[in-house]
């Protein structure tokens, strides 16, 4: 059991890390939470909140996998090396495509309540 919780603080030290370290990790809690106050705000119904949990979860996700990505290239290859310089930007481009995916979704959820709310 105790073994069990460990694990839960090496998580949470790992997401720490994150929060710490990148920029864009800050960034996008931000909006997420914007995006959770503007859920509140415009009482999305469960299919909504659904969609947006999972959006957010998979934003959060790519950051993540990029993260340690990042700080596995960087100890592997500390010098400047094609593969590595693809391996990173093929990770960015992963938080890339998750990050269209959850505005894409949020302006499908949000936009007609903006517009009809205007
Ligand atoms: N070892 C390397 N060899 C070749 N190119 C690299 C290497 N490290 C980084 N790069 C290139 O420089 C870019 C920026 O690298 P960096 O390590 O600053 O990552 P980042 O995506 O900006 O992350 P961070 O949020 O930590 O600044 C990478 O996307 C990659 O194109």
């Amino acid at each position: 059991m105790t073994k069990f919780i460990r694990g839960f603080g090496y998580a949470f030290s790992g997401i720490a890390y994150a929060g710490k370290s990148q920029f864009n990790f800050r960034f996008h809690l931000c909006a997420l939470t914007i995006v959770g106050i503007a859920g509140w705000y415009f009482q999305l119904n469960t299919a909504e909140w659904l969609w947006i949990i999972a959006a957010s979860g998979m934003v959060l996700l790519s950051e993540l996998f990029n993260t340690a990505v990042e700080v596995l290239v960087d100890l592997v290859s500390p010098d400047i090396h094609p593969k590595a310089k693809i391996i990173k930007d093929v990770a960015a481009g992963a938080v890339l495509i998750a990050a269209i995916t959850a505005i894409l979704i949020g302006l499908i959820i949000f936009y007609p309540k903006i517009t009809h709310a205007a």
